[in-house]
């Protein structure tokens, strides 16, 4: 069995973060494992407490991982710091991890900031190197280039600009506009539009945690980055059709459907 690890934060609720990361692992039929940045307290309405993990304990998960199995591929989600970002890029250079996914996850869907603002940097300069793949949304993806993005010639512009901060393929994703939900990928060369209708629904937390853990998830199948991403797009825009109510607020995607279909459970949630 293939092995994927993720490295972000824990969401208290379930949606996001590291428990999106596994429960994206598990339907994939890979084994998942995790290093855990920091814990936030949150739920369907909003963060309310971030505790960051101290650094030797972000290097001693990374080591203990590392030094024990053999790591197909790695999502990066929320780092927070310049600290955690710092360990995280020594770890995985020194371990030489390939097929590595990064997230830039910035600010939460209700306004939290999980990466504090001054660490931008470091992440651009110690992370993005590394990344196979980096999937930026338009709020993301206007931070690290400085543009502004209205149109999906602006976006074209904008995976242009961070192509050239060191990853192989740049995804920006759509999500954030309103009319259909198109990503953009860039290696260097060529763009490719990848568009599915917007589904009209407000319970998409961790959207984004989802399709990059489905694509390292995919890179770790032997699948290529074009691959990889396009059936990540898939497994989101499911995962999205039957998303679900739960709490008061933006509810999370579904990542058993298929398993739920087989069993005849979807209506019975
Ligand atoms: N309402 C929707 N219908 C269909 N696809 C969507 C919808 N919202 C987002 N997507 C898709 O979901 C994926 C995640 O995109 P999005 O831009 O929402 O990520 P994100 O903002 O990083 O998510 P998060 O808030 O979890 O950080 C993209 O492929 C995007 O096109
Ligand atoms: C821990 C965590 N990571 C990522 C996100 C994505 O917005 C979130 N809400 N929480």
């Amino acid at each position: 069995m293939k092995k994927v690890l993720t490295i972000a934060g824990s969401d208290s609720s379930g949606g996001a973060g590291i428990q999106a990361d596994l429960k994206a692992f598990s339907a994939h039929g890979v084994f998942g494992m995790s290093v855990i940045t920091a814990v936030t307290a949150q739920n369907t309405q909003g963060v309310f407490a971030v505790q960051d993990i101290d650094v030797a304990v972000i290097d001693k998960q990374i080591e203990a991982i590392f030094d024990d199995i053999t790591v197909d591929a790695v999502k990066i989600g929320m780092v927070s710091r310049t600290e955690t970002i710092k360990a995280i890029a020594n770890g995985l250079k020194k371990y030489n991890a390939q097929n590595i996914v990064v997230d830039p996850v910035m600010i939460s869907k209700s306004g939290y900031y999980l990466l504090q603002p001054e660490a931008v940097e470091a992440l651009i300069s110690y992370l993005l190197p590394l990344a196979s793949v980096v999937t930026p949304n338009i709020p993301e993806a206007e931070e690290i280039s400085g543009l502004k993005i209205h149109s999906l010639k602006d976006m074209e512009e904008a995976a242009k600009f961070i192509h050239q901060l060191g990853p192989k393929y740049v995804l920006l994703k759509g999500g954030h506009r309103e009319d259909d939900a198109t990503d953009i990928l860039f290696d260097g060369e060529s763009y490719q539009h990848l568009s599915t209708p917007r589904i009209a629904t407000q319970n998409t937390h961790g959207t984004g945690c989802t399709l990059s853990a489905a694509i390292a998830a995919n890179l770790a199948r032997g699948y290529s980055a074009q691959e990889a991403v396009s059936k990540g797009k898939e497994y989101i825009h499911t995962a999205i059709e039957h998303s679900f109510a739960i709490g008061k607020g933006v509810g999370p995607v579904h990542h058993f459907y298929n398993l739920y279909k087989g069993a005849g459970m979807l209506n019975d949630e």
